[in-house]
């Protein structure tokens, strides 16, 4: 094997391709991007640390004779046909034996089409998903990678050199079968959407009491020492601070409340509606977004159905129920998102071990916070846990903050201030912890217009009724 031969390879060299590689080359991996811009494949030679070896090149086909083999080539390109069209243009370039890794946020039913595909030309293909960012792919992203378990050994010491540490562990692991890695990253995605929703939530009770940007900053900051501790939540508390550059205000008042997306919170949504497993803060979260994009419409909801209520209360009580609350319904997110897990794993055939994604999920990821050490404390007793309300530790965290969640959610319900996720969470909370729940109506009702049959609760077997003929 020549020593001039490259140890990685990578195509698509935009926010994360580029990061990602040049963190790759930090730790001592010589790398070669593609991309079909020159002036990136220079920018991207110019911004490496100095002392790493990194090339730019503007044609595929050289990227490949660069490679040591088996040969390793991850893409960071867009989701969907930008990903056949790259695997289509690597096939004729590649041998039996290399590995292709799709580290982007491709949905997991086309990474399964795609190991299929490949396995039959005796090509490795795995599907990794990749959270952090900018920054974290710069400096340690969380990885989560599925697939060809041997391909995923050839791949180990890169993605373990590149990934965030906790302590001594890096932030990746072998996440499971085929589309596993991409589906792990999906559901994280959609967790992502549900605590954004709720911080963006608790931003709106806090405005509405009258907080200014600074008190806004001051009050996330503290949180974020405490045990809401958490990447969004210090991000949340720097944002408050950020002054435009091209007025005198803060940013965050400049810039329009229309909520872009690329897609992988809806999915986690219509995928737990095909499993099923009930996700409605991830719903919520997914509807909400929607909903800001009625701007023309909502400009005049809010003149017919305009609000004079103002806020008239205790501040400092305010701010701990509304901090109480955030913890509360933040919890019951990741509970829906990793019940999910527990369900995908079996009824995909995926085996995904959830100790290992949450262990994955502690550091480097956008949904990092100090709750994941609770959950992967509370996995590694219980592995096959189905959801992690029903473990002691997270039941008295939940307990510790369910009084004043209600009442922050009255007051929001009171005040007319949006808090739909809040709510969800706690409607969630109280239809989980039913023993029995009103739904014996709803089987009653169905077999009454429709003779769909219903089940009793002391007789075994199926019943119809022929119902009002008394
Ligand atoms: N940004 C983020 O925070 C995160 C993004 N992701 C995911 O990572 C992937 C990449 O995202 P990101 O880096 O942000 O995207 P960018 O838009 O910054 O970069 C995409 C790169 O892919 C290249 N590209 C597009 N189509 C092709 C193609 N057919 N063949 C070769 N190259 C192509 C683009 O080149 P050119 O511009 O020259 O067309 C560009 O360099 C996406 O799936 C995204 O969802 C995952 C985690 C976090
Ligand atoms: O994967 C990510 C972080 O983990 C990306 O930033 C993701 O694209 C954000 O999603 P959206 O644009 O839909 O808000």
């Amino acid at each position: 094997m020549s020593k001039n031969l490259f140890d990685f390879g990578m195509i698509g060299l935009g926010v994360m391709g580029r990061n990602l590689l040049l963190n790759m080359a930090d730790h001592g991996f010589s790398v070669v991007g593609f991309d079909k811009d020159k002036a990136k494949n220079s920018a991207l030679e110019a911004s490496a640390t100095p002392g790493t070896t990194v090339k730019g090149v503007s044609e595929l086909s050289q990227m490949i004779q660069l490679l040591q083999r088996p040969r390793k080539v991850m893409m960071l390109v867009p989701a969907g046909q930008p990903v056949d069209d790259v695997i289509a243009s690597l096939l004729p370039l590649l041998e039996k034996g290399d590995v292709i890794i799709d580290g982007g946020n491709s949905h997991y039913t086309d990474t399964l089409r795609r190991v299929k595909y490949l396995r039959d030309k005796e090509i490795h293909f795995m599907g990794i998903g990749v959270s952090g960012g900018e920054q974290g792919a710069r400096t340690g992203p969380s990885i989560m990678p599925g697939g060809d378990q041997s391909a995923y050994e050839n791949v180990r010491p890169m993605l373990e050199a590149i990934a965030a540490k906790v302590g001594d562990t890096p932030c990746v692991a072998y996440l499971g079968k085929e589309g596993a890695g991409h589906y792990v990253k999906m559901v994280h995605n959609g967790i992502e959407y549900a605590i954004m929703q709720l911080i963006s939530e608790s931003y709106a009770i806090l405005k509405y009491a009258g907080l200014s940007n600074q008190q806004l900053h001051e009050v996330f900051k503290s949180w974020n020492e405490g045990k809401l501790q958490s990447f969004l939540v210090e991000i949340t508390a720097d944002i408050f601070l950020q002054k435009d550059d091209k007025t005198d205000a803060h940013l965050v008042d400049v810039i329009s409340d229309k909520a872009g997306s690329k897609g992988t919170g809806k999915w986690t949504s219509q995928d737990s509606m095909e499993l099923p497993v009930a996700v409605p803060v991830i719903d919520t979260a997914v509807a909400m977004r929607t909903v800001s994009g009625y701007k023309d419409e909502r400009v005049k909801a809010s003149e017919l159905y305009s609000s004079n209520a103002t806020f008239s209360g205790d501040i400092d009580e305010l701010i701990q129920q509304v901090h109480d609350a955030l913890y509360f319904a933040t919890i019951l997110s990741y509970a829906q998102g990793l019940a999910m897990l527990f369900q995908a794993s079996k009824d995909l055939n995926m085996d995904i071990p959830l100790p290992e994604v949450v262990s994955v999920w502690r550091g480097g990821c956008i949904i990092r916070s100090s709750l994941l050490e609770v959950f992967t404390s509370a996995y590694r007793q219980s592995p096959e846990l189905s959801n992690i309300l029903l473990n002691q530790e997270v039941a008295s965290l939940v307990k510790s903050v369910e009084d004043n969640t209600r009442s922050l959610i009255a007051f929001a319900a009171k005040s007319g201030t949006p808090a739909a996720a809040l709510m969800a969470s706690l409607a969630y909370f109280d239809a989980y912890r039913s023993e029995r729940m009103p739904t014996n109506l709803i089987q009653a009702q169905r077999d009454y217009f429709g003779a769909h049959t219903y089940q009793r609760t002391d007789i075994p077997g199926t019943f119809h009724t022929e119902w009002g003929q008394q």
